[in-house]
């Protein structure tokens, strides 16, 4: 337990990250867009025993979201009068906390492609 309220607290830390529980991905990028060097590491452990695997897991996390936001966006789930509906964030437990499952709306950035042709804009995919 004290190692939970441990990584809480460093991610956690209001003179670091202001608004800590808020969704705020420009905490890690500069006025002109680049990114700093803010890589929030603490996952991964640290010292003697730090993840062996951890640029591999970076670079693997980074290729399949960037492929993701570039092929496909993101929209609040819309009601039965079309109507967005309002995403009320809750999240899990435990050592690693995860948002709990919401209803929300992908859409492909291209119009009328084919499911084989967004999966080969992925790049994941050699034609
Ligand atoms: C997002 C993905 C990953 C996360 C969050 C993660 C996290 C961690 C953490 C927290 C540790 C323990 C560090 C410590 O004891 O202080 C660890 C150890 C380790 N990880 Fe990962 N890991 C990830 C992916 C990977 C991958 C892809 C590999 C291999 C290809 C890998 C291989 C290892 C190994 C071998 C250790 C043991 C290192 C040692 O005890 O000397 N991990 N990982």
């Amino acid at each position: 337990m004290l190692h939970d309220k441990m990584f809480r607290a460093m991610t956690h830390d209001e003179k670091k990250y202001p608004s800590p529980d808020e969704f705020k991905p420009e905490r890690f990028l500069h006025k002109d867009g680049s990114l700093t060097s803010d890589t929030m590491p603490l996952g991964f452990g640290w010292g003697r025993r730090i993840c062996v695997g951890r640029h591999l897991a970076d670079a693997a996390v980074w290729i399949a979201i960037t492929s993701f936001l570039a092929t496909f966006s993101v929209h609040k789930a819309l009601d039965e009068d079309g109507k967005e509906i309002p995403v009320i964030p809750k999240f899990s437990t435990g050592v690693a906390v995860h948002p709990e499952t919401f209803p929300c709306r992908i859409v492909s950035r291209f119009q009328d492609a084919s499911v084989e042709r967004l999966t080969q804009l992925t790049g994941l995919v050699v034609e």
